[in-house]
């Protein structure tokens, strides 16, 4: 089969290569030429441009994109918009809103499919885990493809019609969320509590047969190897945010009460400079309560 492939960062050279590996052709765009290089540099065929990309693959075009959530997917659908038909298929591989992609897959001529990818860039050996959504001849269609891309059949499946992808994506992320900040609250306690710990002894000896071994365990235990059982100098700001918000939005609006989630996303907030409501309270005790208003840079 070929593949255009478009959005050649850190999850879509692995596309790249999984699909190559598994003996597939690949066209390959993205908007940073040295990424386009290095797919060439791979086996896939390089293209100047979205519609370049769209042209090489001929009739029934099968195209993942995997570029950043947002603009950045309605950019490539604009491009691509005229070269599409009712044969071809588009997957979008990244962490898009499953509302965008229910709007995206009513207003493509193409059958779209929105796929949850999970795995990060250690994927590129193990292949990832894969949450697609819409129809499913289209699903049927790119099995082989979605085994090259996985971590093999048992990888991927296809969850429901459009949007059901990136919603269970989406859920993963918040579990994921709330599955590191227990992590977190159990090391901070070991740091802080009674014992002098080795801390990556502690994770390796949980990752060995312990209820509570998983791959997010494996990763604290690299953490503590890395950084040492100090963490070094790694700060308390925690970047992202976007998918755990989701999924508590989206809770809110299914009245369905998820507060570990709500919490993790919150500590994940509250680590970042600067939060007014900090500032305001900060300020309101002084109004209140004359206590001493503290000042950045004191
Ligand atoms: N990094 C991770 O662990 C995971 C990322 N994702 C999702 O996968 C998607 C891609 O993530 P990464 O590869 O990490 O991002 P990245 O930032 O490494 O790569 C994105 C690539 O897309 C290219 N690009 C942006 N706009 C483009 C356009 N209009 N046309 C062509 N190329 C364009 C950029 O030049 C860049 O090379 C995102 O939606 C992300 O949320 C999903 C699961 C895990
Ligand atoms: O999807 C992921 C992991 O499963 C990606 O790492 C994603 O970038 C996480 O983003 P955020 O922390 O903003 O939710």
């Amino acid at each position: 089969m070929q593949l255009g492939v478009i959005g050649l960062g850190r999850m879509g050279q692995i596309v790249v290569e999984r699909v190559l590996d598994a003996g597939h052709d690949v066209v390959a765009f993205d908007l940073d030429d040295d990424a386009v290089a290095a797919a060439a540099d791979a086996g896939a065929t390089p293209a100047d441009s979205v519609t370049d990309l769209a042209e090489a693959l001929g009739d029934e075009k099968r195209i993942w994109l995997m570029v950043p959530a947002g603009k950045a997917v309605d950019a490539a659908l604009d491009d691509l918009e005229g070269s599409l038909d009712a044969d071809d298929i588009v997957v979008d591989g990244g962490n898009s809103h499953f509302e965008d992609s229910v709007r995206r897959a009513e207003a493509t001529d193409a059958a779209y499919l929105d796929c949850g990818t999970s795995g990060g860039p250690a994927g590129a050996e193990l292949g990832f885990s894969l949450m697609i959504g819409g129809p499913e001849w289209a699903y049927d269609e790119l099995t082989p493809i979605f085994d090259a891309v996985a971590t093999g059949p048992e990888g991927h499946d296809r969850m429901g019609p459009a949007g059901s992808g990136h919603y269970v994506k989406m859920v993963h992320n918040g579990v994921e969320y709330a599955l590191m900040q227990a992590y977190g609250e159990g090391f901070e306690l070991l740091a802080n509590g009674r014992y002098d710990l080795d801390l990556e002894a502690v994770a390796r000896t949980w990752n060995n047969g312990a209820v509570i071994r998983s791959w997010l365990l494996e990763l604290c235990e690299e953490a503590f190897r890395e950084e040492g059982s100090d963490l070094g100098d790694v700060d308390d700001y925690v970047a992202g945010g976007s998918t755990g918000t989701w999924t508590v939005q989206e809770a809110l609006e299914q009245e369905v009460p998820l507060p570990l989630i709500y919490q993790a996303l919150s500590e994940r907030f509250a680590s970042r400079d600067d939060r007014f409501s900090r500032r305001l309270a900060n300020r309101l005790r002084y109004g209140f309560g004359r206590h001493e208003v503290a000042r950045k840079d004191e």
